[in-house]
């Protein structure tokens, strides 16, 4: 991905401060970010803010997501019932690289009571330089989306 890749992020309150902080490491990288929030650590609900970030990119107004929430877990499963969503959960570097180049996935998530800021910030860096490989994991990934229909 190139810098003028458009990053859409958003969490619920599990920490907010996390997700904050991956938002400005990936804004000092020169990726355009759009930050949906939540700015306070009041308790929500994570399925509005896997939704509304999933349909920021299925609208075509980002190209990747970024969500947090306590295992994300349950912000995964939410964006995941947008059209056209593709989000996996990384606890590790070599997940968020196979995400993008067998997958092709879109979105990101990741559990702030799971792992570490800094396991965190090496899982966006992976997930980001890593690009879709096509051939037969595209065959696989329109296999996917054939289930939508
Ligand atoms: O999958 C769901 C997420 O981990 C939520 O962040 C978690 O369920 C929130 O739990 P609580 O309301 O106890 O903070």
């Amino acid at each position: 991905m190139t810098s003028k890749t458009r990053i859409v992020i958003s969490s619920d309150h599990a920490d907010i401060g996390l997700r904050q902080r991956i938002a400005q490491y990936v804004a000092d990288k020169g990726f355009e970010v759009t930050d949906l929030g939540p700015n306070t650590a009041e308790s929500t609900h994570y399925p509005k803010h896997g939704e509304e970030a999933a349909r920021v990119i299925a609208a075509g107004d980002a190209d990747l997501g970024i969500l947090i929430c306590g295992t994300g877990q349950g912000i995964m499963m939410a964006a995941n019932k947008v059209k056209g969503i593709r989000c996996g959960v990384c606890s590790d570097v070599f997940s968020a690289k196979m995400i993008r180049a067998h997958n092709n996935a879109q979105m990101l998530s990741m559990g702030a009571r799971v792992i570490g800021e800094g396991l965190a910030l090496e899982i966006v860096d992976a997930f980001l330089a890593t690009e879709f490989e096509g051939g037969r994991h595209g065959t696989r990934v329109d296999m996917i989306t054939a289930i939508e229909d």
